[in-house]
C-alpha cells in the first residue's frame, strides 16, 4: 500500500487546527471544547480548552456500553509465577469501579494526587483508572526505584494516599515492597493519609494499623456493598498524571500529562503509527513504571478497544529466550512494542533464532522498537528471524507518544537503518546549531520541535513552571528542546545520535548521572567524583564511576568502591545498573574548574580524543587510562 504519510503530514502542517479537531472526534467529550488550541493559556498554550470529559470513561466505559463488554481487555501474563489472568472490559470496571470507591470514601478527589508503587499487576493498571475515573492525579513510580527515589517524588507530588504491593517478582528474587514504601515515608517530609497494599501470595506483609489497608479486603467490601461510581467530568486541560523524568540533577521532574490532549494523541496513534485495530491485541513489553507503560500498556490501547497485554517477566531467563514468542502465540499478538535491550538479550542467547519456529506467530504482524537507539544489526536480525517490519521509533517522556516513526498505519514509508523515522503529525522538527541557526540537511545539531507542542504533550512541570521554561524552552527561543542531538537527512528522516545533557539511557532506563554523582559525593570518603555512561553491548549504555578519596584515607580502595556501589543502589535502585567505579589520583578539569567528563567516557570507551585546550594538567589523562586499563576498561 503507498503510504498516505505525506498527504497527512502536509495537511497537518497546512492547517493543525483542523488536523487535531478531526482527530478529537475519536473521543468521546461530556461537553465540547472552546478551542481546540489557545495559544494564551499555560506557559505555550492550552489543547481543547473548556472541554470536559473522563479518560476512564473513554477507556473503559463506552466500551463497556459500546458492545466491547464480553471482549478481554488486560491479559496479565506473570512468565514469573506462571499464572495468567484476563479481564473483560465489564469486568475491567467492576475492578476499577470498586477500587474507585476504595478511594472516594477514603477521602480522595479530583485534583488530589494518588502515588502508584507496584510491580506488574493488574491491579496497578486498574489504581491508574480509578483515579482517572474521579479526577484524581496518579503518579505510578517505577519498581526498581529504591527508597529515596520514591521519597523524592513523594515529597514532590504530596500524594493523599499511595497504592502498592506487598512485593515484586524479579527472576530468581522476590523484591520486598513494603519496606522499601515504609522506608521512603519515613524518608519524605509529606506523609500520606494511608496505604493501600496488595497482598501478594509470593511474599505477605505486615500492615500498619490504622495506616495501611488490604487492598483486596477494601475492593471486596466496596463490590459486596454494590458500589457504582460515575466518571467525574474533568476538563480536558485537567492533569491525568505526574511521572517523574530524570533531571540534570537528584531532583527528577514531575511531566504532567492533561486528559484530553493525550486521549487525542494517543487515539490517533494507535490507528495510523502503530497500525492496530480495535479488538486486536497489543503488547508493550515495557513497565507501568516508565511512559511506554502508561500510554502502551494502559491508555492507548484501551482507549483503542484493543486487548492489552501486562507482562511479568523478561525476555530471556524466564524460563528462556522464547517467552516473547510465546506470549504472542497464546494470546494472538499482532503488534510488539519493546527495547532493543530485549532483543539483544534474546539474540545473545538464541543467535540462530532456534526458539522462533516452536510458536505460532501468524496474527503478528509489526514489531515497534524504541526507548533508546536500536542498531541496525538488532534490527536486521529481528527482520530476519520474525519476517515481518521491524520499526524504531523516537520520543520522550515528555511528549507521551512518538515524535518520529515509520507510521505503520499510514502504510510504511521504506526503511533507512539507523533512523527513527520521519516526524509525525504535530512535529515541526529542526536541527539546529548552538546558536540556534538552522543547520543543512545532513549536519549534526540539537533536535528541537517547534512551538506549539503537540496535543497530548507536556504543558508544564508539576508546580514547576519556570522549571519547565528554563529546562526545555530557553536555549531555543520559539523551540522546544529534546537534549537530543541529530540529524535529518534529504529525505526528511531523522538520525538521533546521543544525548545533549548528562543523561544517560540504560537498558531503556533514562538516568541521570548527575544524580548517580549526588550519591557517590555522599560517600564519607569521597572527596570528588564523576560519573559517565560507556557503551555496554547488551543494555546500550552503563553508568562508570570515578572517585577521588580524601586525603588521609587509608582504609581499602576496593571496599570504598563496593560501599559506593552498594550506596548507589540503596539511593536510586538496581535499575541503575551501577556496578564499576574506579579510585583515582585527580579528576581531569579545565582551569576553571569543569571536569573532563567526556573525554573520560571517550577514553574508557576507546574513542578517537583530543587534548582539551583549556586543560589544567595532561598528565591526568594518562593516569585516568591506566586506572582503566587496571580494571580492564579502554583496553
Ligand atoms: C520512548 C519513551 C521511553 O523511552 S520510555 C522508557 C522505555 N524503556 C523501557 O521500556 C525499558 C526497557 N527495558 C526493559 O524492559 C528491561 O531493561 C529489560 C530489557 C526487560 C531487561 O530487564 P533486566 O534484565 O531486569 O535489566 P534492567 O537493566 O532493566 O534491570 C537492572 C536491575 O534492576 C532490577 N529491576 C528491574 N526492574 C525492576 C523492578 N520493577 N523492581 C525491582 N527491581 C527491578 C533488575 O532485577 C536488575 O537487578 P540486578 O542488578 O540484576 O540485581
Amino acid at each position: 500500500m503507498a503510504s498516505r504519510y505525506h498527504e497527512v503530514y502536509d495537511g497537518w502542517k497546512r492547517d493543525p487546527e483542523k488536523f487535531w479537531a478531526d482527530a478529537a472526534k475519536a473521543i468521546d467529550w461530556f461537553s465540547p471544547f472552546d478551542t481546540v488550541f489557545d495559544p494564551n493559556a499555560g506557559v505555550y498554550g492550552r489543547w481543547f480548552g473548556g472541554a470536559s470529559c473522563n479518560t476512564c470513561f473513554n477507556a473503559v466505559d463506552r466500551h463497556v456500553a459500546g458492545g466491547r463488554a464480553d471482549q478481554i481487555a488486560l491479559i496479565h501474563d506473570s512468565a514469573i509465577s506462571g499464572a495468567v489472568r484476563k479481564f473483560t472490559y465489564a469486568e475491567l470496571k467492576r475492578e476499577v469501579v470498586a477500587l474507585t470507591s476504595v478511594l472516594k470514601n477514603r477521602g480522595v478527589q479530583k485534583g488530589d494526587r494518588v502515588i502508584i508503587y507496584m510491580p506488574m499487576v493488574p491491579e496497578a493498571a486498574f489504581a491508574m483508572l480509578a483515579c482517572a475515573r474521579i479526577g484524581a492525579v496518579h503518579s505510578v513510580v517505577f519498581g526498581g526505584f529504591a527508597s529515596h527515589e520514591l521519597a523524592t517524588r513523594v515529597d514532590d507530588a504530596r500524594p493523599k494516599l499511595i497504592i502498592s504491593a506487598s512485593c515484586g517478582l524479579e527472576p530468581g528474587r522476590v523484591v520486598a515492597y513494603k519496606p522499601l514504601l515504609d522506608k521512603a515515608i519515613e524518608m519524605s517530609r509529606h506523609k500520606p493519609e494511608a496505604c493501600l497494599i496488595l497482598q501478594r501470595d509470593q511474599l505477605r506483609c505486615e500492615l500498619k494499623e490504622n495506616h495501611d489497608i488490604d487492598y483486596a479486603d477494601a475492593v471486596a467490601r466496596e463490590r459486596a456493598a454494590g458500589a457504582n461510581v460515575d466518571c467525574v467530568p474533568v476538563l480536558a486541560t485537567d492533569p491525568l498524571y505526574i511521572i517523574y523524568t530524570s533531571g540534570t540533577t537528584g531532583q527528577p521532574k514531575g511531566i504532567v500529562r492533561d486528559n484530553g490532549g493525550h486521549m487525542v494523541a494517543l487515539k490517533w496513534s494507535m490507528e495510523n503509527e502503530f497500525g492496530v485495530n480495535p479488538g486486536e491485541v497489543f503488547w508493550a513489553a515495557s513497565d507501568v513504571g516508565w511512559v511506554v507503560g502508561h500510554s502502551y500498556i494502559v491508555y492507548g490501547p484501551l482507549l483503542h478497544g484493543c486487548t492489552t497485554v501486562l507482562f511479568e517477566g523478561k525476555p530471556v531467563g524466564t524460563p528462556d529466550a522464547g517467552t516473547y514468542w510465546r506470549v504472542i502465540s497464546e494470546h494472538g499478538v499482532v503488534a510488539l512494542f519493546t527495547a532493543p535491550t530485549a532483543f539483544r538479550a534474546i539474540k545473545g542467547q538464541d543467535p540462530k533464532g532456534e526458539f522462533v519456529p516452536k510458536y505460532d506467530l501468524s496474527k503478528f504482524r509489526t514489531l515497534f522498537l524504541a526507548g533508546e537507539r536500536a542498531d541496525p544489526e538488532t534490527i536486521k536480525w529481528a527482520e530476519q528471524k520474525l519476517n515481518v517490519p521491524v520499526i524504531d521509533h523516537w520520543w520522550q517522556t515528555e511528549t507521551g507518544s512518538p515524535m518520529t516513526i515509520n507510521p505503520a498505519g499510514l502504510g510504511l514509508l521504506p526503511v533507512k537503518y539507523g533512523s527513527p523515522g520521519v516526524p509525525m503529525p504535530g512535529y515541526d522538527i529542526r536541527v539546529l546549531d548552538d546558536a540556534g541557526h538552522e543547520v543543512p540537511r545532513g549536519t549534526l545539531g540539537n533536535v528541537v520541535v517547534k512551538l506549539p507542542l503537540p496535543a497530548g504533550c507536556l504543558p508544564t512541570l508539576w508546580n514547576a513552571d519556570d522549571r519547565f521554561r528554563q529546562a526545555y524552552l530557553e536555549e531555543f527561543p520559539g523551540f522546544y528542546k529534546t537534549a537530543d542531538a541529530g540529524m535529518m537527512d534529504e529525505d526528511g528522516y531523522l538520525f538521533v545520535m546521543a544525548r545533549t545533557d548528562d543523561i544517560i539511557n540504560v537498558a531503556g532506563h533514562r538516568l541521570s548521572t548527575g544524580a548517580m554523582e549526588e550519591v557517590l559525593a555522599a560517600h564519607p570518603d569521597v572527596a570528588e567524583c564523576a560519573v559517565v555512561g560507556i557503551a555496554d553491548a547488551m543494555k546500550g549504555q552503563v553508568p562508570l564511576g570515578f572517585v577521588v578519596l580524601n586525603a588521609g584515607v587509608t582504609r581499602d580502595s576496593g571496599t570504598i568502591e563496593t560501599e559506593v556501589v552498594t550506596l548507589v543502589r540503596e539511593r536510586i535502585g538496581p535499575v541503575a545498573a551501577f556496578k564499576t567505579v574506579v579510585t583515582i589520583k585527580r579528576l581531569p578539569k579545565t582551569r576553571s574548574g569543569k571536569i573532563l567528563r567526556g573525554t573520560m567516557q571517550k577514553i574508557a570507551d576507546k574513542e578517537d580524543w583530543t587534548m582539551p585546550a583549556t586543560i589544567d594538567d595532561p598528565v591526568i589523562l594518562d593516569e585516568i587510562a591506566a586506572a582503566l586499563k587496571g580494571r580492564g576498561i579502554g583496553l
